[in-house]
């Protein structure tokens, strides 16, 4: 661990602080090797001076886990409209970034929410339709890479460099003393009671949608619904991630925590993934649960493949993303016919797409662009997202919606944040949708859902629910 400034640093933030001085907003940042701290530790670690300024991103295989604490500054939109994206760019550009020269890039971490138009639940009140985080503290644990951790602050032009000096050392210290705390052990999650909301409405619109859908009126649409549950205690999070982690290994693990909020997941589902203008996008939609035998997983996943139904809730998706992608990019490569992608609990049809990012386009363009899919929301995607605002019982506040980071160079990741719960003291709620397509069969859908909604019920302590 490194204790001292280091000389390049000093010259540095002696130029960041000139620089802050002629009126940038600048952010400087320092990267010091991070040694003997696990992301879960961290996470936990961190919770004693960072309680809900904390973030979380694990990707499947854990290629690159990336731990954020502390708010050094937050860029936010209650736009309704799809300016919303670029605004959260925009903020992002206005930094001048400073920092060594084989210090990584700083990274903002956050999200947006599924519809501006329904969004005034005050359950996500302060998540707005985009917030995002410049963690004071970002870890980063890369394969084949030593974890180290960016400290990054943002000078106000007012600051001294003594006094920009006495805080960076300040921060490294108390990089230090998280490396000496013990982990905290995760007790056993406390009793809780389940509630199943609006099952009959949910089910009653599916019949509507179907309908309408053999009229002619659209394709595709998503229906979702939630249930909640109440703890005898407060919900613990670093429980639920670290269930997550050991149980979701094919899913992105995330948490964003919003004061005494936090929402948490683990989705299979990327959006897209932008490295050194390289993007990777994915279809997932179509669903099976797993065999409890390889042989019967096997056949079941066979069955999903030739399954009339699910081809067409996945091949809507697969002409969406294909068409929103063709715009930002000259050669696109998808596979035919899709494949399957396993998690713990559920078998999906999976298509990958990728491709070289055009000049002009960026991974916030692309977002605007592809949110929702027809596996978040359906297609004709206005059509889709209008019969969701009218149908579902309930607001998705960040469900469905893209969460990961960026970086200051373009690269970053976005998944859809399904699979996931918004946890709040006592209590979280758990959301969960299904494809709906002509040929859906409303108690086969509510079934589909009742899977979807194991991982999050594994996590926060309970696997089986009654339908009341
Ligand atoms: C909307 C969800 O799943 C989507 C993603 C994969 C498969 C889906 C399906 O088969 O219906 C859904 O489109 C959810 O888990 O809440
Ligand atoms: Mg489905």
């Amino acid at each position: 661990m490194i204790t001292t400034m280091g000389d390049t640093f000093i010259e540095t933030l002696a130029s960041a602080v000139e620089e802050a001085k002629k009126g940038h907003r600048v952010a400087v940042s320092r990267t010091v090797p991070l040694a003997g701290i696990s992301p879960l530790h961290f996470f936990a670690a961190a919770g004693d001076a960072f309680s809900g300024e904390r973030t979380f991103w694990m990707p499947p295989e854990s290629d690159t886990v990336l731990a954020g604490a502390g708010n050094e500054w937050i860029i936010d939109t209650d736009e309704a409209s799809n300016s919303r994206f670029m605004d959260i760019e925009k903020e992002w550009k206005r930094f001048k970034f400073i920092r060594d020269a084989d210090s990584p890039s700083p990274v903002l971490m956050g999200g947006f929410s599924f519809d501006p138009l329904k969004n005034s639940s005050a359950d996500w009140t302060s998540y707005k339709n985009g917030r995002f985080t410049l963690p004071k503290y970002l870890c980063r644990w890369e394969r084949g890479k030593k974890p180290e951790v960016t400290i990054c602050k943002v000078l106000n032009g007012e600051e001294s460099f003594i006094e920009a000096e006495a805080d960076f050392l300040g921060r490294i210290r108390y990089i230090e003393s998280l490396v000496k705390k013990s982990g905290v052990a995760s007790g056993n999650p406390a009793p809780f009671e389940m509630m199943e909301h609006h099952t009959d409405d949910w089910l009653h619109s599916i019949i509507e949608a179907t309908a309408a859908i053999k009229e002619g009126q659209l394709d595709k649409v998503v229906l979702a619904r939630e249930i909640s549950m109440k703890s005898d205690e407060p919900i613990d999070v670093r429980s639920a991630l670290d269930t997550l982690i050991k149980e979701q290994q094919t899913s992105f693990r995330f948490v964003i925590e919003n004061g005494s909020s936090s929402f948490i997941g683990a989705t299979p589902e990327r959006l897209i993934k932008i490295q050194d203008r390289f993007m990777q996008s994915a279809c997932l939609a179509g669903t099976i649960k797993r065999g409890s035998s390889k042989k019967e997983d096997r056949a079941l996943e066979n069955s999903l493949l030739n399954d009339q139904k699910n081809l067409e809730e996945h091949a809507y998706v697969v002409k969406m993303i294909r068409e929103a992608l063709q715009e930002h990019s000259s050669e696109l490569m998808i596979p035919e016919n899709p494949g399957i992608y396993k998690t713990k609990n559920v078998q999906h049809l999976f298509t990958p797409i990728e491709g070289s990012l055009s000049e002009d386009s960026s991974l916030l363009h692309i977002v605007r662009q592809l949110h929702p899919t027809p596996a978040l929301g359906g297609l004709p995607q206005q059509k889709a997202l209008e019969m969701i605002r009218d149908l579902e019982p309930m607001e998705r506040g960040w469900y469905a919606a893209p969460v990961g980071w960026m970086d200051a160079e373009g690269n970053g990741e976005f998944a859809v944040a399904i699979r996931s719960a918004l946890v709040k003291d006592h209590s979280a709620v758990l959301y969960a949708g299904c494809g709906i397509v002509k040929d859906s069969i409303p108690e086969m859908e509510y079934e589909e859902t009742k899977i979807k909604l194991r991982p999050m019920l594994s996590a926060l302590g309970g696997l089986k629910y009654d339908r009341s």
